[in-house]
């Protein structure tokens, strides 16, 4: 796989870095989150691949711990507010002159300076401060944040991954680590940039859900069928389009012209009306196969059995038998291979990786009695 042979630490966050260290993972990494002592449970739903180690940094003996840990790693991955990793002995200096070599990614809201920095907050914050919620919503509506997806996964966990292959790809130039700073706010800005760099062409001139590719054109909208369920339209082209009126059976003749922004409102209402005559799987059978540009909304639980997806293999099972995307994109020589086994248990591999590092166990015993670290591994074979 693409990262064989990487050593990530990841410290336990809440959804963005858990996601960073599980691509690297998917990827081939070795990830190790390390965990906190005395929590009944992890709160990482994306934990595939990695391992775990209870360690409590807020004891001297666990920061040592943690240093040894780095100084045999390739990448650590820390999720906390500005200011956190640096109060505990943890900060880039001190870890970069130990390992030079070592890629130290920071992955927070607002990043490491400005005068947000330490401050609190949540994907909504950092799409609000990154320009983008204000143009997502429906017209008339107030802006609507998209799940978290938009800074905590694609601004944050996916943007972290990036900077983490582009400084190891640096590194096996150089032969030098360095720190990346990954801001969500700055990170969902970039994944946006076109909505910036499209503004020259009139894409976004009318109020929010009133422009072609925010709900505001009919022709790229969602519809319910006569079943309660939707289909997605998204027509945009001119021979696209055509093939949309034709599986509707409207008239092109007797309809407004597509780019008639004024006429929008009626034809929206038209293909209301015509959408919610059949079921979901009468407009998939009659646009399967065309070029109009319209498909099925799938729930979660659609998606994987869906013939295209299912073709592909686009979802995978674990062996709890639990479906989730398998990792993308697929590389042709080395692709990723995602572990299929359960998640680990907090501080499940606590010995086993302390051992591997070169503590000797002795000294392990005594840090799992003084409660520095906690090692699972019973509760983990129940
Ligand atoms: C929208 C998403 C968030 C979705 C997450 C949800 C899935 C979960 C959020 C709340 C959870 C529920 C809740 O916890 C209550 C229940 C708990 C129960 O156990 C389970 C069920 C719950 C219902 C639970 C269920 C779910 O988990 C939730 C619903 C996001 O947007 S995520 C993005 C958030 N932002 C960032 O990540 C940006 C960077 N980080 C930050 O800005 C801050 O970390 C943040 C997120 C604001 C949190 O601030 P906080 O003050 O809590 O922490 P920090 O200032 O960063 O400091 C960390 C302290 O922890 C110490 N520490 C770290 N590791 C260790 C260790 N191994 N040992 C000892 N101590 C450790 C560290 O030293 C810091 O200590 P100090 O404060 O003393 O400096």
């Amino acid at each position: 796989m693409a990262l064989a042979g990487v050593r990530v630490i990841e410290l336990a966050g809440l959804a963005p870095a858990p996601f960073c260290g599980m691509i690297l993972s998917d990827f081939g990494a070795r990830v190790i989150r390390v965990d906190r002592t005395k929590v009944s449970m992890a709160m990482d739903s994306q934990a595939r691949g990695k391992q775990s180690v209870a360690l409590n940094l807020k004891s001297p003996q666990g920061v040592s711990v943690l240093k040894k840990l780095c100084l045999q790693s390739d990448v650590v991955l820390e999720p906390y507010r500005k200011g956190v990793m640096e109060k505990l002995g943890l900060g880039p200096e001190e870890l970069l002159k130990e390992n030079p070599r070592l890629i130290y990614a920071r992955l927070t809201g607002y990043g490491q300076s400005g005068s947000y920095a330490k401050a609190a907050g949540h994907d909504i914050n950092y799409l609000a401060m990154s320009g983008l919620l204000s143009m997502l919503g429906r017209s008339s509506e107030k802006p609507y944040a998209p799940l978290n997806l938009v800074a905590d996964f694609a601004g944050g966990g996916l943007m972290c991954a990036l900077g983490i292959v582009l400084a190891l790809l640096e590194r096996s130039k150089s032969g030098r680590g360095q720190i990346i700073d990954a801001s969500m706010v700055e990170g969902a800005a970039y994944v946006g940039s076109f909505m910036w760099k499209s503004r020259s062409l009139g894409l976004w001139n009318r109020p929010r859900g009133e422009n072609m590719l925010d709900s505001g054109a009919p022709f790229y909208d969602t519809y319910q069928t006569s079943d309660g369920k939707h289909v997605a339209v998204g027509a945009i082209e001119p021979q696209f389009y055509d093939q949309l009126i034709r599986g509707l059976g409207l008239d092109a003749a007797s309809l407004p012209p597509q780019m008639s922004i004024s006429d929008w409102p009626e034809l929206r209402q038209t293909f209301h009306l015509v959408f919610a005559q059949k079921t979901q799987a009468e407009w998939s059978r009659i646009f399967d196969g065309t070029d109009a540009c319209v498909t099925p909304v799938l729930p979660l639980d659609e998606a994987g059995s869906h013939p295209h997806n299912r073709e592909r293999g686009s979802f995978l099972k674990d062996a709890q038998g639990e479906i989730s995307p398998r990792p993308a994109p697929v590389l042709s020589r080395t692709p990723a291979q995602p572990c299929l086994f359960r998640d680990p248990v907090v501080g499940e591999n606590t010995r086993s990786v302390m051992e591997e590092y070169g503590f000797d166990p002795a000294h392990i015993e005594q840090l799992l009695s003084a409660g520095v670290v906690e090692c699972n591994e019973t509760k983990a074979r129940l």
